[in-house]
């Protein structure tokens, strides 16, 4: 664990999670799904790292970005087009290649046992979203869960961390988010919460370059991180 400690952070009454690049490791599904898509273009497929690149704002971002990095940038109802047909193929490649971050299974289920309320916000759509979660078995220790489009405005706008704040009934002053990218550090900074960044995710710029509160290896950090707050307070 390394960075720095802002006056905000403290041990949270609630921790509002991210899902891809924090809780699972789902660009391999997702870049899956992507070159799927490329293909019905004949367009070729897209490596790994390219497709990590281009997660964390949400599909359509990821269409958009997946088909301009191909060299055929797609522009109105042509982008419309391709996010509609996106939507089958990305449903289909959802937890077959993903797999949990270090720690994910086992943090969710210390900060559960330890009484903090528990959500997950992402731009990930919510029917996607439910599924991956049901799969990896976190929806009993999950009071919150909100998708990319059961709000207005997606990260980094705050819409989705108030929600599932609201529907936890703890205010941002009282919660912490927990993710891998900018569009994370925007959504908590907008609502008002502290935000820890974890490494390993997915983000074009380095963790600690993005103004959060603090940054950790790993999830498995977090514990000790959080309860040395605790005892320092
Ligand atoms: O961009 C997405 O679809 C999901 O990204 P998130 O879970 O990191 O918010
Ligand atoms: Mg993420």
């Amino acid at each position: 664990m390394s960075g720095e400690t802002g006056t905000s952070l403290a041990f949270p009454k609630a921790i509002i999670f991210d899902l891809d690049g924090t809780l699972v490791d789902s660009a391999p599904d997702i870049g899956a799904a992507v070159n799927e898509l490329l293909a019905t273009r004949h367009l070729p497929p897209l490596s790994l790292a390219q497709a990590k690149s281009m997660i964390g704002h949400g599909v359509k971002k990821l269409v958009e970005r997946a088909f301009s990095a191909s060299g055929m940038p797609l522009y109105g109802g042509a982008l419309e087009q391709a996010n509609r047909d996106m939507a089958p193929i990305y449903r289909r490649h959802l937890t077959k290649l993903t797999t949990l971050m270090p720690g994910a299974k086992e943090v969710v289920a210390h900060f559960h046992v330890a009484g903090v309320a528990l959500g997950v916000a992402t731009n990930k759509p919510q029917l996607a979203t439910r599924e991956v979660l049901l799969h990896f078995g976190f929806t009993d220790q999950l009071g919150a869960i909100v998708g990319g489009d059961a709000v207005s405005h997606q990260k980094p706008a705050p819409d989705s961390l108030f929600l599932a704040l609201e529907r936890l009934r703890v205010e941002p002053a009282d919660a912490l988010m927990v993710g891998d990218s900018s569009a994370d550090v925007g959504a908590a900074r907008a609502a008002g919460m502290a935000v820890v960044l974890v490494r390993g995710g997915y983000t074009q710029v380095p963790v600690e370059e993005l103004g959060a509160d603090m940054v950790c290896d790993s999830l498995l950090d977090l514990p000790t991180a959080l309860h040395g707050l605790r005892s320092a307070a």
